[in-house]
């Protein structure tokens, strides 16, 4: 078993899929020779040859375009986006292709592709290199979106992405990139799609998070316990289809519920999470849900990117509010 950091894992379940599954395909701009911007291909392209792990020009839309009409014709084809800011040539393929292949082909067809982008603030990079656009895809029906927050994770959820027939975006938050490493055994084991990962166990309020955000939502956890209020913490990692029972479920047994995400939060997925539970989870509400989240601006340059982001402080402040009300 091997102690890696995320983007490691990363490489290590393209290269197991690459090795274990002939229709596979990687392709992007720099993804061969100079393994990728976070180097996430690193090696592959040694390994693999330049027929599975592909070089393209700089031009997202015919990534999306080629990975739609390669996945439909038997290949997998998981494609790099740099940025997440530079994803948006490549909306126009995976809401009007990808996502209704299956459904405009009455099942005749699947689109079995992944499209893999590093997101997310923190890394002291320019605006459009540091949103966290999630939100717009998960808006897009028949796209998976799934996000890791941890090494094994991203390993297991990137390998049941791959597998999975239907097309995935898989966001990948780069400030986590190399933050710990984990042992994550090479044993191709996949991990659940679809489903919410409980990451500690609470009583008194659920704090609910997904990317990079887990960081700060456990630490806010730590702080809480050190003065005995217990935090039940849950990774969303599926963004969508979101599992709401997991959610509702905890939410019945604390009454209490701190939804954190980094991205905006106007029609972010914390707004749909909260609707959720005014929805089928209202009569076990003691007090508002609240949002702890990203402001309703442009991503701020470097010199204010950490006033924009969530912070540990920001999280505790919405959890005296929600347990103020009795
Ligand atoms: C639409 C878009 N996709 C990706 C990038 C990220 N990016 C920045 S520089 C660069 C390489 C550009 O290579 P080239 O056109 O050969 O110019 P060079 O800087 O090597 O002279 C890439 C891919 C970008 N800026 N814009």
């Amino acid at each position: 078993m091997a102690r890696v950091a995320m983007v490691e894992a990363v490489t290590m379940a393209l290269a197991w899929e690459l090795e274990h599954d002939n229709s596979v395909v990687v392709l992007g701009e720099d993804v061969g020779i100079n393994g990728g911007v976070f180097r996430a291909t690193a090696g592959l392209a040694q390994r693999f040859g330049d027929e599975r792990v592909l070089d393209t020009p700089l031009a997202e839309t015919m990534i999306a375009g080629l990975s739609v009409g390669m996945a439909t014709q038997g290949m997998k084809p998981v494609a790099e986006a740099q940025f997440m800011g530079f994803i948006l040539p490549m909306v126009d393929h995976m809401m009007c292709h990808a996502g209704r292949m299956r459904h405009r082909t009455r099942g005749r067809l699947t689109c079995p592709m992944v499209l893999r982008a590093p997101y997310g603030g923190g890394i002291h990079a320019p605006e459009h290199h540091s949103e966290s656009t999630e939100a717009l895809f998960a808006h897009m029906p028949g796209i998976r979106v799934v996000i890791p927050s941890s090494p094994s994770r991203a390993y297991g959820l990137l390998l049941a992405a791959i597998r999975d027939p239907d097309p995935v975006v898989f966001l990948e938050p780069k400030r986590i990139y190399r933050l710990n490493k984990e042992e994550v055994e090479d044993n191709g084991e996949d991990l659940p799609l679809d489903v919410c990962y409980v990451l500690r166990d609470g009583t008194d309020l659920t704090l609910v998070t997904w990317g990079a955000m887990v960081k700060e939502t456990l630490e806010a956890a730590d702080k809480l316990a050190e003065k005995g209020i217990s935090a039940e913490v849950i990774d969303v990692a599926t963004i969508s289809p979101l599992d709401m029972d997991t959610i509702i479920e905890s939410v019945q047994k604390t009454g209490r519920c701190v939804i954190v995400h980094e991205a905006v939060r106007m029609c972010g997925v914390g707004a749909e999470i909260a609707a959720g539970l005014a929805d089928a989870g209202l009569y076990h509400l003691y007090a508002p849900v609240k949002r702890v989240t990203g402001y309703d601006s442009v991503m701020p340059l470097y010199k204010m990117e950490m006033k924009y982001m969530p912070s540990v402080q920001r999280i505790l402040n919405a959890v005296d509010e929600v347990l103020e009300v009795s």
